[in-house]
């Protein structure tokens, strides 16, 4: 794990989730019972943190990202977004007739970035992810590799101070999950945080804080 985790125990948090409980209706009426999945959930993200959350498949991780960014309610408890967030859900959101190109102006149009500033954020993103050449080809005929590096790019297209990735590398090849590490390393030094969640993490060094999520609480490891 990075040296500097004490200098950033010292910045500004800029997502903090705090009292988290969130349970699901589960099984058909009338034998419908509540699943609990987040129990009390803690957690806090400071500014130039690379922080990891850890859990085996259904421990939670997604119900929690879901409500970090405020696309599920939680049942209980409360969360605090000091900063702009960047969201790269597990399953990509996107339109299967539309290109890599499309898909920048219109999340572009959405962020309300102006046409020149999108255009180079998107170039800068095809070059550090190595997708320019489907630039002009629909989402349909995309290897999955190439939707992943896609739906990462249109997280990243505001340069938000927050980037939450659910599972972001799973559908990666070697050289594009090193060009992927080294993107979270440059938003490190200019002080922008990354929360990625997975169920597995290969490489602890090149996290400050790793999370494991285990019976619904968030255990620092
Ligand atoms: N909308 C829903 N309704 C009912 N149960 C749900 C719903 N969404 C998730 N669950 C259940 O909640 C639990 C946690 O799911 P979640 O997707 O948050 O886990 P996860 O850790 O992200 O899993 P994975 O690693 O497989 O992606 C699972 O048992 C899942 O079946």
């Amino acid at each position: 794990m990075h040296a500097t985790s004490e200098l950033t125990s010292s910045k500004r948090v800029v997502l903090a989730a705090r009292g988290i409980d969130k349970a699901y209706k589960r099984g058909p009426w009338p034998a419908r019972r509540m699943l609990p999945v987040l129990a009390d959930v803690n957690f806090s993200l400071r500014q130039g943190e690379v922080v990891g959350l850890v859990g085996e498949n259904g421990s939670g991780k997604s119900t929690l990202m879901k409500i970090l960014v405020g696309a599920l309610a939680p049942d209980a408890g409360e969360v605090e977004r000091a900063a702009r967030l960047g969201y790269c859900p597990q399953t990509p959101q996107l339109y299967e007739r539309l290109t890599c190109d499309e898909h920048f102006e219109l999340f572009g149009h959405a962020y309300g970035i102006d046409s020149r500033r999108e255009r180079e954020a998107r170039h800068s993103i095809y070059v550090a992810l190595g997708f320019e050449r489907y630039a002009r080809v629909r989402v349909s005929q995309l290897s999955g590799g190439t939707v992943a590096k896609l739906n990462l790019g249109l997280a990243l297209l505001a340069d938000p101070d927050v980037l939450l990735l659910d599972e972001p590398y799973a559908g990666f090849d070697w050289d594009t999950y090193l060009r992927f590490w080294d993107l979270v390393a440059e938003r490190r030094i200019s002080g922008r945080s990354v929360l990625i969640i997975s169920h597995f993490v290969a490489d602890e060094e090149r996290f400050d804080r790793i999370l494991d999520l285990r019976d619904g609480r968030t255990v620092p490891r």
